[in-house]
């Protein structure tokens, strides 16, 4: 397992980039256009030079400034991952996959057999002889993913990876690159727009912001207790950490009920979510309903515009009306009871969510 380690400025991008990535940990880097998440994955790559910078996989230096080490691409054992397949056109779906292993120096029988054993791990194995062109995208970034595994990377990037396919094929490719990263304690970056892929594939999520990270650690904490503006604008949302049940998540609150993700099992790490403006905020606990009741403690009072954010002890929100905070005399300290359908929380399966979301 590798870790890696970038400080890496450039001046022309306005990038002065400075992350640590522990060993077999999967970090989502969410970000709005223009921050410089993909000009982190091409310094790491090796496709972009710092001005000034130092970039370590495993130890190993990849990039130095001061001492002048590039490693050149093809030699950090990094795979990049994009929102095309780009495939080489002219190969079939196997010649794809064995390209990185033939270059290594593998006969072709072996490295035949070495792309076919990838292209099974993604369940592409059909599609074997067949040409880029007469690929699904989904059927492509599945061959993409193998080619890329395939060199044996220490370090793989993913940007983007479901941005291009149609949102039938999106839910197989992200439960894919779950089991490839989880099951193989991969250290990964994810570069996504989406909190759900950050909730679903990483265990810590870095935010960049004008070319800085602004913000980096758990997905939890991150996503309920955002301290950067980008943060905040995709978070805000509810998310308790727990296990699938038959009918929601068995969690340290209790039974979270809720509509529970098709590719979930039972007993398989998951996250309720739901948005503060699902929650009604109650002074007494509602009986005789099939709803959700939390009970928590107001700790904060946040005016959004027409709205009012209560956020409570625990990292549970509820989004309400002016007026509600009036008439329920809400303030930090009051205890009250958040409400919530079970039509409105959604249980989606979640990395390592006992490691991730606790510490
Ligand atoms: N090839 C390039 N040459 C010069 N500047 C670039 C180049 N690519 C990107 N930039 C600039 O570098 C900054 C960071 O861009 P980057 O593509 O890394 O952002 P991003 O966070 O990946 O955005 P998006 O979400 O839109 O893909 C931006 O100001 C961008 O205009």
């Amino acid at each position: 397992m590798t870790g890696l380690r970038v400080r890496a400025r450039v001046d022309a991008r306005s990038v002065d980039l400075d992350l640590e990535v522990s060993p077999g940990s999967v970090v989502a880097i969410l970000g709005p256009n223009g921050a410089g998440k993909s000009t982190l994955l091409n310094l790491v790559a090796g496709l972009v030079q710092p001005d000034d910078g130092h970039i370590e996989l495993g130890g190993r230096v990849l990039t130095d400034t001061e001492t002048g080490v590039a490693v050149p691409p093809h030699r950090r054992s990094v795979a990049l991952l994009a929102q095309q397949a780009l495939l080489f056109p002219h190969l079939t779906a196997a010649g794809n996959v064995a390209f990185a292993p033939r270059s290594a120096g593998m006969s072709r029988g072996a490295a035949h057999a070495e792309a076919l054993r990838w292209l099974e791990a993604v369940e592409a194995l059909e599609f074997a002889d067949r040409k880029p062109h007469q690929l699904s995208g989904g059927q492509a970034q599945r061959v993409a993913i193998a080619r890329a595994l395939a060199a044996g990377p220490r370090l793989l990037m993913l940007d983007e990876p479901m941005a291009a396919l149609d949102v039938a094929a999106a839910p197989a490719i992200r439960s894919l690159l779950r089991r490839i990263l989880r099951e193989e304690q991969r250290t990964a970056l994810l570069v996504t727009h989406d909190p759900l892929d950050a909730l679903a594939l990483a265990d810590r999520v870095a935010v960049v912001e004008s070319g800085r990270v602004v913000e980096h650690g758990t997905v939890r904490d991150v996503l309920t207790r955002p301290r950067s503006t980008f943060a905040a604008r995709i978070a805000g949302t509810n998310l308790i950490a727990g296990t699938v049940t038959s009918d929601g998540l068995h969690a340290e609150v209790g039974t979270v009920r809720g509509v529970v993700d098709d590719e979930c099992v039972e007993g398989d790490a998951a996250a309720a979510v739901f948005a503060p403006a699902a929650v009604a905020v109650y002074v007494e606990e509602p009986h005789g309903s099939p709803r959700n009741a939390f009970e928590v403690i107001v700790t904060e009072l946040e005016v959004r515009g027409a709205t009012v954010l209560v956020r409570a002890a625990g990292g549970l929100a509820a989004e309400v009306t002016p007026a509600a905070v009036a008439d329920l005399a809400l303030e930090p300290g009051s205890k009250v009871w958040f409400v919530v359908k079970a039509a409105e929380v959604h249980v989606h399966g979640a990395a390592l969510p006992e490691r991730a979301m606790r510490d």
